[in-house]
Formats: structure tokens, sequence, C-alpha cells
């Protein structure tokens, strides 16, 4: 299988290809399992982000990162699910599309986990920002909670998201056409 090689917060890593369709491959970060890239992702990125009081992700790569900056920062993380559970009340939702995605997904936050971020300044983070929609959707997300986007940071900034400057990331992380 074909790869691309990349520095990733020190750690060299290989990323696989991965067809996307006809027009376009991406290189696969799968950070789960790969705890050196993890912890040392955080520590880097905590070294970037502006002052904040919660932190949110989605379900479900992102959630390794939002931990391990919590327990870097001591401060909490709320994740944002694929899916609505029997223990989750009072929910708030929004739509999302990524570019890994085939359909059109939906975000949810339970009542309790949105009080958290009520008021707050959010750090909201991912894994990988590529065409920007989960972004936009957890920004949706936090302000129907009352929270206010403090920063929004990724590991990787893909394609296009790599010239934006309103993220923080480590580092770019080409498409291929
Ligand atoms: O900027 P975008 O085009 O929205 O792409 C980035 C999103 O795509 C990936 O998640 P994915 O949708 O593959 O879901 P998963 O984490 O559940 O695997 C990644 O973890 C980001 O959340
Ligand atoms: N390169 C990538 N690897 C894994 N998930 C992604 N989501 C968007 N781009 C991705």
């Amino acid at each position: 299988m074909k790869s691309y090689k990349m520095t990733i917060a020190g750690c060299e890593r290989e990323l696989p290809l991965c067809k996307v369709d006809d027009n376009l491959t991406i290189a696969a970060f799968i950070m789960f399992g790969d705890t050196e890239v993890t912890v040392k992702s955080a520590t880097e990125l905590l070294k970037k982000v502006s002052d904040f009081d919660v932190i949110l992700t989605a379900e479900a790569k992102g959630i390794p990162l939002a931990y391990e900056i919590s327990r870097q920062s001591n401060k909490p993380y709320v994740v944002a699910r694929k899916s609505v559970k029997l223990y989750m009340n009072d929910i708030v939702s929004v739509n999302v599309k990524s570019i890994t995605t085939q359909k059109v997904q939906k975000l949810y936050l339970d009542g309790a986990k949105a009080n958290m971020l009520k008021g707050k300044n959010v750090l909201i983070v991912d894994d990988v920002i590529s065409t920007g929609e989960s972004l936009e959707a957890l920004k949706a997300l936090c302000k129907s909670a009352g929270g206010h986007t403090a920063c929004c940071a990724s590991v990787l900034a893909e394609g296009d998201a790599a010239e934006r400057d309103d993220i923080v990331f480590l580092e770019k992380l080409p498409l291929f056409t």
C-alpha cells in the first residue's frame, strides 16, 4: 500500500493513502492507538492555543486528543456524539458532513454536557480539519449550547484548511488528486 511520510509532533509516521473517489485520495491520519503522537500533539497544541475553560470535540477520532489535552491542562472535555444514546436528555443537535463521510450525519449533545459549555470559553479540537464542515458543526453546537468558541485546534490541517488563519494546527497535510 502506498503511503505518505511525515513528522507529527516530532514523531515520524507513514500515513496510508486511501481513495475517497476517482478524483481524490487522502493520507489517512488515524491517531487511535498512537499514544506517543496523541500525548506529544496535545503538549504542542497547548503551547499554541488561547485561554479556554472547556474542551469540545466530536466522536470519534477527536476523543483521544481531547482527553489528553484535558489531562495536561486540567480542564474538562465534552464529546459531541454521532448518535443518540438512551441516557441522553434535552438534546442539542446539528448536521455535519465531513470529507470522509458518505452521508450527512448529526452531532448530538446531552443537555447536561451542553450546560458545561454555557457561558464558557470553549477550545474546539479535532485530529484533522479538512473541508471544515465538522468544525462548523462543532462551532454551531457550541453556540446553541450558549458557549463562546475561544479557539479551534487540530493536529493536521488538510488541503485548503492549511491556508486558514482562524485555526491552530501543527502540520499541513496535502490532498492527492
Ligand atoms: O473537515 P472535515 O472535512 O469535516 O473532516 C474532518 C473530520 O473528519 C474526520 O472524522 P470522520 O468524519 O472521518 O469521523 P470519525 O472520527 O468518526 O472517523 C476527522 O476526525 C474530523 O472530525
Ligand atoms: N486525512 C484524514 N485522515 C483521517 N480522517 C480524515 N478526515 C479528514 N481528513 C482525514
